[in-house]
Formats: C-alpha cells, structure tokens, sequence
C-alpha cells in the first residue's frame, strides 16, 4: 500500500514537506518540516539505501515529529525538522550533491536548519555550507555532535539508575550497548571510566575489535545482544529495536540509549512498562547532540553545551516523576512534557506581535 503523504500530514499535523532533485548531482531529498511553533525547524540529514520512496518519505516524516519533540523537552526554541537523502554514503557521496541539497536548505530561508545525521559527516555539512548559513554542526563550529549525544546519554542513564535503583553510579553495572558508531563508541567510554561491565556488538567487527581492545568489553553476535545479562540495555544503532520478537527476551531492567524511535510501535512502550523495565525516552535521553548544535546559532560556547546537556539528567528525572504524577508509562510523560511546552510557550508567542 502506497503512502498517503496528505493524510499523515493532516494525522500529526505536519507543517511541509519539500522533495528535492537535482539532476546534475543526482540529489533526491525529503526534507520534512514538522513543527514551527518555537522557532526554526531543526533537524540533521539522514543518508541511507531505503527500499522505497514511501520508505524514505515516511522515516524523514517519522524523523522530524521526533525532533519537534525532542526540542520541545529540552527546553530549546527550535521546531522539528528532518532531512532524508536517498542514497548510498558509502558510495553517492559528492561535494556537488551536498552542495545542491545546501540550495534547496537556503531556498527555505531559515525555517529549516540542517546538521549531519546517521550517514553523513562534519565534512559534508561544510559543502552545504558553501550555499547556505542553515547548517550547524560544522568543522568550523561544534563540530562533530556525537560525543555530546553520548555526554546527556550517559547522564540520562544514571538518572534512570537512579530512578530504578536508587543510586546512580554505573561502577559494577552491566550494560549491553548495540552500535559502536560515533555515539556508540563514546558512550562505552563514559561507562567504562565510570566502572561499568559492557557487552557490546555492531555489524562491523573492526568496531567490536577496537572497544573489546580499548574498554575490556565482551563481544557477542548483534542478534545475541537482545538476550544478554544486563542491567541495562543501550540502543545506539538504528531504531525500532524494541519489538514483539526482541521484547520476551529482555532481562534488562532498563533502556537508555541514543537511537531514535527506539519502540516499534507505542504499545511496545507499554509492553516495558507492564514488564518493570524502566524506558528512558528516546528523544529526552539523546538530545545531547542538538542542545550542541543549536548552541552553535548562538556562537558556540563548549562549556555553556556541556552544561546544559548535564541538565538531561533532570530531564530524565522529570519525565519520571510525570509519569508517576499522571500514571502513564515514561514514553507517554515524555510527549506530554513536550507538548505542555509546545502549548504553553506557543501561547506566551501569540501575544503581541509575533517576530
Ligand atoms: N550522532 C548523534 O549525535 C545522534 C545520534 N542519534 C541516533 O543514535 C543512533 C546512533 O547514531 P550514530 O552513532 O551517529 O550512528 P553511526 O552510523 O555512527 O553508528 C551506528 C552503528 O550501529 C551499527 N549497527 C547498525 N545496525 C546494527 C545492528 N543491527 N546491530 C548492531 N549494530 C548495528 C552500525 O554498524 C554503526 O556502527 C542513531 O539511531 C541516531 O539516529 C540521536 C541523536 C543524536
Ligand atoms: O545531532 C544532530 O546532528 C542534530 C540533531 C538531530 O538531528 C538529532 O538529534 O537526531
């Protein structure tokens, strides 16, 4: 069944989405514009092989409610945002693609702001750059996102420690992390400095090899990981891993990771929470990464990001106690903490005129 681009947009009250082709570089992008209710959509660039057009529409759909969320919980004034290209990075790569899909961003003229996401790099943000000023994540900026993501997502699991066990040290904890790319890989060196166990696997052996070398990590096959002995299960690869196949083998007693749209589907939240696992929310945990970057349309200041992606601590601890507050289950407190802000602070913008 093909999508119903329209009826979804009308479904979750999507604000635009633009398709964008370039012959000469061979460009096909979705950029997807969920929300602008705080301020300029912003959201990173995803490129990857997707099986379809639908497929792709519907993950730069998906993808950009997420960061209208994602930015409302942290208390920053952006909208959500979200780019697809379709598109091998391994090979489709070049300095003109980058640079016709920075066009199109500049054709919006700011209501879209781009970074890098899971298949693009610092590198192709800076040829974006070249024709347009809505990018941030850039060399010349902060740079690489991914250490931040892994800053608040290591703050965000203590917090969920914290909530579950009542301490939050990690010393002596075992933590299962799927995904050794770049949030991955810093994640396990946040948890092994603190004293945590790993059990770590990816689908590339030479990232297994180098953290199982780095941090004494015990490797295991990458559909293994579901069922492993752990405290704590990390998500930092792709999304949706929690499933009906993955969910009756989990002896995890929490999840906090740094995937997007970890749950397949909203019941699998309730699933957890009927199961005593303790979901810290995607889009609360990993919001490291934007909190950087959106500091960037600010004149970054490292120091000023670093503290307030330590506050995805209290986050956490907030999204729990509005759960308990209105006994739903933690994915459910974490949209009505977005939402609250969304309604509040887009009433506040209103008043008068609005610039
Ligand atoms: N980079 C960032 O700052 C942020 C990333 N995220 C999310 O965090 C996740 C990881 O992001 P990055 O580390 O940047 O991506 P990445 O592409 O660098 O790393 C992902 C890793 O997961 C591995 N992988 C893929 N499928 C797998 C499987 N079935 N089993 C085991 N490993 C598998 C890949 O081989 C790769 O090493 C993504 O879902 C991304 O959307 C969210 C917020 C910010
Ligand atoms: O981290 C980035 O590059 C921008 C934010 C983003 O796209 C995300 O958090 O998924």
């Amino acid at each position: 069944m093909s999508l119903e681009v329209f009826e979804y947009m009308k479904k979750y009250d999507y604000e635009q989405v633009v398709l964008c082709y370039d012959k000469a570089s061979g460009l096909k992008a979705i950029i997807a514009i969920h929300d602008t209710t705080l301020g300029p959509a912003l959201g990173g660039t995803r490129m990857w092989t997707y099986a379809s057009e639908d497929d792709a529409i519907l993950d730069a759909l998906r993808l950009s409610r997420g960061m209208t969320y994602k930015a409302a919980a942290a208390g920053l004034n952006l909208g959500g945002g979200k780019t697809v290209i379709i598109g091998d990075p391994r090979k489709d790569k070049s300095e003109a693609l980058f640079r016709a899909f920075g066009r199109y961003v500049e054709s919006l003229n700011g209501r879209y702001i781009t970074a890098e996401d899971v298949g693009t790099s610092v590198q192709d943000m800076e040829y974006v750059r070249m024709e347009t000023r809505w990018v941030t994540g850039v060399a010349s900026g902060s740079g690489d996102p991914s250490p931040m993501t892994a800053f608040g997502v290591w703050k965000g699991m203590k917090a969920a420690a914290k909530e579950k066990f009542g301490t939050d040290s990690l010393s002596g904890m075992t933590v299962a992390v799927q995904g050794l790319g770049h949030v991955g890989y810093y994640l396990c060196k946040y948890l092994a400095d603190e004293g945590a166990k790993l059990v770590v696997t990816d689908i590339f052996p030479e990232r297994v090899e180098k953290v199982v070398q780095e941090f004494g990590a015990r490797a295991v096959e990458p559909e293994a990981i579901y069922g492993v002995e752990a405290e704590i299960f990390a998500p930092c690869a792709l999304g949706a891993v929690v499933n009906d196949e993955t969910l009756p083998q989990f002896k995890f007693q929490i999840i906090a990771g740094a995937a997007n749209n970890v749950l397949k589907e909203e019941r699998h939240g309730d699933e957890l929470e009927a199961k005593g696992i303790l979901y810290a929310p995607d889009f609360v945990i990993n919001a490291g990464g934007l909190i950087n970057v959106a500091d960037e349309l600010e004149g970054y200041n490292r120091e000023r990001a670093i503290q307030k992606i330590a506050g995805i601590y209290d986050n956490i601890l907030r999204v729990f106690a509005i759960a308990k507050r209105d006994n739903i289950p933690t994915y459910k407190a974490a949209e009505v903490m977005a939402e609250e802000r969304i309604r509040t602070i887009g009433q506040v913008r209103n008043n008068f005129l609005r610039k």
